[in-house]
């Protein structure tokens, strides 16, 4: 049986540690066109600001995915439909490869293994906290790209590979060099997709185009536009 994820053209992130978009409400946010929702960030998380995200979006028919950035802030409730659990491929820091899902498990009493599905991220942006967090190798050509991607399919058995340039718009060139190396692996590209024509382009190169600052900073009818233009692509 093929994962969800196998079908979807468009995710949207929610940051918990911001807020809506001026008069956006849950219920926009759930009808924007998108195929499910993400939650997660790396600054300013805390359980209670993730719990009251996940609760909000909750009341609405979409799929809720939980991102973690670190073991405390997981979230254990049946809103969930599962965990998308970053692993950092680049990382400079072992801690963000293995060491953080070790602390999980060892905290952990028993895992929800069904619902949990690793990402192997690429962090490609050096200016993005998620770098400098993790202390990722962000100059990595189009080869380097593609042969992290292919590692990760074929020798970690990665489902989901993730390029991630969050916060600024990536080269379409290296997003083409993942997806020619990757066999059955989905692929989620993410950062800067600000209008159709950003998320129609990634969106040719990518299967999943992901939003996330967007929906905070201009709201549900930009992030509609990129649903389009994702599923044009
Ligand atoms: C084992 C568990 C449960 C967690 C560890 C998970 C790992 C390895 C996290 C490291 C990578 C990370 C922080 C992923 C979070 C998702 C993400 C990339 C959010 C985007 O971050 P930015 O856009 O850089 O941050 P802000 O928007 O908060 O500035
Ligand atoms: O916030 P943006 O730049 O849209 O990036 C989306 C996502 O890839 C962040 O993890
Ligand atoms: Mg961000």
């Amino acid at each position: 049986m093929s994962e969800p994820w196998a079908d979807w053209e468009h995710v949207l992130k929610l940051d918990p540690d911001k807020e809506l978009y001026e008069d956006d409400t849950f219920a926009d946010v759930a009808a924007c066109g998108t195929d499910a929702l993400e939650i997660g960030g790396t600054l300013g998380m805390t359980e209670e600001k993730m719990v009251s995200y996940i609760e909000a979006a909750a009341e609405y028919d979409i799929p809720i995915y939980q991102e973690p950035s670190n073991p405390s802030v997981v979230v254990d409730t049946p809103a969930l439909d599962g965990y998308l659990v970053p692993v950092v491929f680049n990382a400079g820091d072992v801690f963000w490869v293995t060491g953080a899902h070790k602390e999980w498990v060892r905290i952990e009493n028993g895992m929800n293994w069904e619902k949990t599905t690793t990402e192997a991220y690429i962090v490609m942006n050096p200016e993005a906290s998620v770098a400098e967090y993790t202390d990722a190798d962000c100059d990595l050509a189009a080869d380097d790209v593609a042969a992290y991607a292919e590692v990760a399919e074929q020798m970690f058995g990665q489902d989901v590979v993730y390029v991630e340039y969050s916060g600024t718009l990536g080269d379409p060139e290296k997003v083409r060099a993942a997806q020619d190396a990757l066999e059955e692996s989905t692929l989620f590209y993410g950062g800067g997709i600000h209008d159709y024509e950003s998320a129609k382009t990634m969106g040719e190169h990518a299967d999943v185009v992901v939003v996330g600052d967007l929906v905070h900073d201009h709201g549900v009818d930009a992030v509609t536009e990129t649903v389009n233009g994702a599923k044009d692509a």
